[in-house]
């Protein structure tokens, strides 16, 4: 099979450059709007889709962010693997801003989003023991030392609802629970690109040491962006190296998250709701049919 690997942008990431043919494409899902249109083309041979998480001008708050459509959308595109980029702040000394870092567990205290493709009529309950794709991971983290990146492999990522920054005792808090950085968007992200059966990497930049840090300034917009705008370059670098380290015969993700719906449905197909089975069509559809 080939892979097509979405990439979607965080704060900072609108557009990426270099897709051949590339069109941005209006993608309607029974989910409602995705953030906006979906650039589409192919970059060194290989399908590629980029998706703005916030849109193009960030027009949506990490709250109201439609992450069932973004998911939906990526993947009715065809997408098989998609590589998330995120800014974060630091929850540790040796995370520094400007590094980049792969994420492989989450700490979710989001309260205020739809986080399941499923519910009453269709239950399913995926594994998130690994929430995030180790193959996918280790091919971004190749891309990003590629592109001249200090990089750290494996970080707890502290999803907050945000949309303010942390309190100092919330900071210190996430410390000691063992959070290496923290966000706003990383959740349900990933746990809805499991549903969909879809291989996810998170790359997470660093940008700030949120507010913990008695010799940085607390978290602001500006210190965000400053990093952003100097990590352009190699973020540009990143996206360009993957299609060359993805195999362009894919195989089984040995890890399984393109079967993770295997054995989670839990309703008896004569009780299933035909109405949600009609809108779990793209990203459940073939376990179900
Ligand atoms: C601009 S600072 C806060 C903002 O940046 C991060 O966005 P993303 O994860 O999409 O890069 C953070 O989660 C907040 O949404
Ligand atoms: N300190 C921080 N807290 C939450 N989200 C962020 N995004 C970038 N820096 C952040």
């Amino acid at each position: 099979m080939q892979p097509m690997i979405g990439v979607i942008g965080g704060s900072g990431v609108y557009q990426i450059d270099g897709l051949e043919g590339a069109s941005w494409v209006k993608v309607k899902t029974p989910w409602g709007k995705p953030s906006d249109q979906v650039l589409v083309g192919r970059l060194n041979g290989l399908p590629m889709a980029f998706l703005p998480r916030h849109g193009r001008g960030h027009v949506e708050t990490p709250s109201s962010i439609n992450y069932r459509a973004n998911i939906d959308a990526l993947k009715r595109l065809g997408c098989t693997d998609l590589v998330a980029v995120s800014a974060v702040g630091s929850l540790r000394e040796d995370f520094a801003p400007g590094d980049f870092v792969l994420v492989d567990q989450y700490i979710d205290r989001t309260f205020a989003r739809e986080n399941s493709f499923f519910g009453p009529g269709c239950v399913a309950h995926v594994s998130l023991a690994h929430p995030t794709c180790r193959h996918l991971s280790a091919v971004c983290a190749e891309a990003a030392r590629l592109a001249g990146a200090q990089v750290h492999e494996g970080a707890t990522y502290l999803a907050m609802e945000g949309p303010q920054f942390s309190t100092r005792a919330e900071s210190l808090m996430y410390r000691q629970w063992g959070a290496d950085v923290i966000g706003m968007t990383g959740m349900p992200e990933a746990k809805l690109a499991r549903e969909a059966e879809l291989c996810y990497a998170s790359v997470a930049m660093v940008t700030d040491y949120d507010c913990w840090h008695e010799g940085h300034d607390a978290v602001d917009v500006q210190q965000v962006i400053a990093t952003l705008v100097a990590n352009s370059g190699r973020a540009k670098r990143l996206v360009t190296a993957l299609p060359g380290l993805v195999a362009s015969d894919r195989a089984a993700c040995p890890q399984g998250c393109d079967h993770a719906l295997s054995h989670a449905v839990m309703t008896a197909p004569d009780l299933r709701d035909a109405e949600l089975l009609t809108k779990l069509d793209a990203v459940a559809g073939c376990v179900l049919r």
